[in-house]
């Protein structure tokens, strides 16, 4: 198993340029499912995410090929035939959005027997709201021994969903179906998160008929068929908010590029907030801050977009935990999102959890020490702390981090953060 040593200490100066988001490229590689011409999508993360989804996809006879392009990485899915509608345990385990192949599998060929999903242990995670709007659209759903067979002999038919809250998951995988059902679906109290928008604007350059686009109301009439596109996939605003928290805790002068400032408003809101700065530029957004002045303690609440994101809570507390006075985090969307408390308690910090609700309480400075990266983001949130932990910090089981972080040690690395690598052997998970 991997691990990543940081030295504490350096300041950050330079560009990084964001990738293309991990959770809207893996739903859009599951759109490849629904047609039979090739789908290119540029502006493609290379992480184990993408790679576990690539494996599945070839599961079903779909070709798969990565290069390099224009616009950054390319990969290139065509699914002229599909040989298989079978998603194993083993492929479909590694990370949760695996389990949105279900809706288009059944769309496109009537039957579809897929495991339940894995992903970070954030919570317990139910895929109820999928399976009801799978039902609605007139699948029938049957659930055994963790694997969930699904058949719409007849095709799948248009429907008023309303969802009793708002899931992404769901909000996706709904629309992947909805597409080639007969007539017209209609998805209420639906997600509107930048990567639905995506998602939904690639469907229609498929062919798909989408009105409502990024609002909580989408209506969709269903076609016969799809057609082949190419699709640059939207900059990752989770990566781009991640390496922002990172600027800022390191202090110095970063400019994030290829990337939308507004996609992560709530989050800079916050860092002006408290005391950093923070100009969007033609292509991102540049975050400076002097080390030498105390930050200010603010509060945060997750939220649906366009709140703030739960993907970036950790990294969130991560800054907050040097800062001056007590920051009160709340997580709304997820009930086991703070398992990095603990792990930030050994570099110093000083947080309290009760219920949904942690108290950190800023501390003047953090001591290097080893940490277990417990889930994506929270990998992310103690190699921030690392950043300005006083000696090393060394962050093991790192392969969660690799699910969403592309070349991360090079990308800060490049702006002069003093971080490595440690290659570990044998199975990863
Ligand atoms: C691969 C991907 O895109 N993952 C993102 C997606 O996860 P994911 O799609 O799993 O998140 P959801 O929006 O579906 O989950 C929100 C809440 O709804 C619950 N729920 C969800 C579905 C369901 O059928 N039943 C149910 O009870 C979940 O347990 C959770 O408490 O959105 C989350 C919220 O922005 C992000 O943190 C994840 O990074
Ligand atoms: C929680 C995440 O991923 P997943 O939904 O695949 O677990 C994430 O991207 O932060």
């Amino acid at each position: 198993m991997d691990s990543i040593a940081i030295q504490g200490g350096a300041q950050l100066f330079g560009d990084i340029p964001v990738s293309g988001a991990k959770n809207s490229a893996i739903k859009l590689m599951a759109a490849s499912i629904l047609t039979d011409q090739p789908l290119l999508l540029t502006n493609m993360p290379r992480l184990a995410d993408t790679r576990f989804l690539g494996q599945l996809l070839r599961q079903f006879g779909i070709e798969v090929t990565e290069r390099d392009g224009a616009d950054g990485q390319e990969s290139l899915f065509h699914a002229a035939e599909l040989t298989s509608t079978f998603a194993p345990y083993d492929l479909v385990r590694q990370m949760r959005a695996s389990f949105n192949v279900l809706g288009p599998l059944l769309a496109r060929t009537g039957e579809a027997k897929v495991s339940l999903p894995g992903g970070c242990t954030i919570g317990a995670r139910p895929v109820d709201l999928h399976l009801q709007a799978l039902t609605a659209l007139g699948a029938e759903i049957e659930l055994d021994e963790g694997y969930v067979t699904a058949r719409a002999p007849k095709g799948l038919q248009g429907a008023e969903i309303e969802f009793p809250f708002v899931s992404v998951g769901a909000t996706e995988h709904a629309l992947l179906a909805a597409v080639l059902a007969q007539g017209t679906t209609v998805l209420r109290r639906a997600a509107r998160e930048p990567e639905i928008g995506d998602l939904a604007q690639c469907l229609t350059a498929m062919g798909a008929k989408i009105e409502g686009i990024d609002t909580d109301v989408l209506t969709i009439t269903g076609v016969s068929s799809l057609n082949g596109t190419t699709w640059s996939v939207i900059p990752d605003r989770v990566e781009m908010g991640s390496y922002a928290v990172a600027a800022a805790m390191a202090g110095g002068e970063v400019r994030l590029t290829k990337a939308r400032a507004e996609l992560i408003g709530s989050l800079t809101d916050k860092m002006i907030e408290a005391g950093i700065e923070v100009s969007p530029t033609a292509d991102g957004v540049l975050i400076k801050r002097d080390p030498k002045q105390r930050l200010k303690a603010v509060d945060v609440e997750t939220a649906i977009y366009p709140g703030f994101a739960t993907d970036l809570q950790a990294q969130f507390m991560a800054l907050m935990t040097t800062a001056e006075g007590v920051s009160t985090v709340r997580e709304t969307i997820f009930e086991n999102r703070f398992m990095h408390v603990p792990e930030l308690a050994r570099l110093g910090a000083d947080i309290s959890v009760h219920a949904g609700e942690a108290h950190v309480n800023g501390v003047e400075v953090l001591h290097g020490a080893q940490v277990m990266a417990t889930d994506l983001r929270a990998s992310m949130c103690l190699v921030i702390a690392g950043l300005v932990a006083e000696g090393e910090t060394t962050v093991g089981r790192v392969y969660h981090l690799d699910r969403g972080f592309e070349r991360l040690e090079e990308k800060l690395g490049a702006c002069g953060a003093d971080i490595r690598r440690i290659k570990g052997t044998g199975d990863e998970h």
